[in-house]
């Protein structure tokens, strides 16, 4: 169960300190905001078939309230990036409002998109132009009949041409996200590899979580980085990539023909189940309706948004969001890493309503 942590409740003696600490040591400056809990798709691995209600307009923060609350985040708290993610970031009318008046607040700001493209077309251009930087987008398989199995909607075209506008508006490095399901679209993977590789774009295989509004995931049925790793190898040869990760989800591997020494491209692997990367977590997440999410499978919520609609002063906003903070989880919102453990607690939030 949720648990809504209020000022009171919260650690009433944690020590003062700069930025974004948490009891481990680490410290985030990597900034998730979800635009809306509101989707276009209903991917099976994130979203039920149907229902799950949206919020209510009203309990959705304002384009000035997301303006305030990433600049309390910059000019007091150490955030050095920004994602925006949802639900779709797209189906917000006000996006490309939002992005250019962060990008006002913030010239020099990272500001990066993770979406599925649909409606993409028409909307990369006047992204880039008000100052996104980069943009990640989510694409599972070549075949239109598949993505609209696992999607439930039949608007694989309209992705394609979303990557095609994102890429023409030098929205890159473009970076492709791809969720294998086993008998699904696992024996896409290499194709899906190629077709990158030949556009330039970076693809990342991400670990199926469980944060599906089905709870249909078991740590045996899901598609392993090892797994794909062994895909991949059918048809490429991988190694390490020499650059640095920095705590970054995705570890890297420069990929080459099994033939020829020379590099066709990277690709990454998010294995979030089976080889976690919490231990070097950087990242702080604000849900919709402005609740800190110290990790995406915290089970505590810490909500700003009431403190911004009563008048409070960045002042006081800045501790809260510490205050949730310093209570971030060791791992997968436990003490310990362990999805699928029996001691693990799947949230009652669904991906598309925490922000991926
Ligand atoms: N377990 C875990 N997985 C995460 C976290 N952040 C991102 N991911 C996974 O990584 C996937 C890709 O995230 P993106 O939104 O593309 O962002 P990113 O990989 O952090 O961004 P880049 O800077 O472009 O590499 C998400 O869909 C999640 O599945 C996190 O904090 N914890
Ligand atoms: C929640 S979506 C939000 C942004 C946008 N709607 C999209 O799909 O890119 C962000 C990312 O989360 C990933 N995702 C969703 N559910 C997941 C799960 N259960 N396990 C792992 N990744 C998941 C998606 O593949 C997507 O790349
Ligand atoms: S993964 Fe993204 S596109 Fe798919 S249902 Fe979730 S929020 Fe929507
Ligand atoms: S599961 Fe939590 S602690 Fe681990 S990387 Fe993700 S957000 Fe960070």
């Amino acid at each position: 169960m949720t648990v809504q942590l209020g000022i009171p409740q919260v650690l009433g003696n944690r020590p003062r300190f700069e930025g974004l600490r948490d009891r481990y040591g680490r410290v985030a400056t990597d900034l998730r905001l979800s635009l809306t809990d509101k989707c276009n798709l209903r991917c099976s691995y994130c979203m039920p078939a149907e229902g799950l209600p949206w919020l209510v307009k009203d309990a959705v923060l304002t384009a000035a309230e997301i303006v305030r609350l990433v600049g309390i985040g910059v000019d007091s708290l150490g955030v050095r990036e920004l994602r925006l993610t949802g639900g779709e970031p797209l189906v917000r009318a006000d996006v490309v409002e939002i992005v250019a008046a962060l990008r006002a607040a913030h010239p020099e700001l990272p500001i990066a998109l993770t979406t599925n493209a649909v409606g993409l077309d028409r909307k990369a251009a006047p992204l880039k132009a008000a100052g996104l930087t980069r943009i990640n987008i989510s694409l599972d398989t070549l075949h239109p009949e598949t993505f609209a199995q696992l999607t439930r909607r039949p608007f694989f075209d309209r992705v394609l041409a979303g990557i095609e506008a994102a890429d023409a508006a030098g929205l890159g490095p473009i970076k492709i996200n791809s969720v294998l399901m086993r008998g699904i679209n696992d024996d896409g993977a290499a194709d899906l590899l190629a077709w990158c590789l030949e556009r330039g774009y970076e693809l990342r295989f991400i670990e199926q979580m469980p944060l599906d509004a089905d709870h249909g995931w078991t740590r045996e049925g899901m598609v392993t980085a090892a797994e794909v790793r062994e895909l991949l190898g059918e048809r490429f040869r991988l190694s390490p990539d020499p650059r640095a990760r920095d705590g970054a989800p995705a570890e890297r591997f420069e990929v080459r023909r099994q033939d020829t020494d020379e590099i066709l491209g990277t690709v990454g692997i998010i294995a979030s189940v089976t080889e976690p990367f919490c231990a070097d977590c950087k990242r702080t997440r604000l849900t919709a309706e402005g609740k800190v999410m110290s990790c995406l499978f915290s089970h505590e919520e810490v909500d700003l948004r009431e403190l911004l609609r009563s008048g409070a002063s960045d002042a006081e906003i800045a501790s809260r969001w510490q205050d949730a903070m310093w209570l971030k989880p060791r791992a997968h919102g436990m003490d310990h890493t362990g999805l699928g453990a029996a001691d693990f607690v799947q949230p009652d939030r669904t991906m598309s309503a925490i922000g991926g």
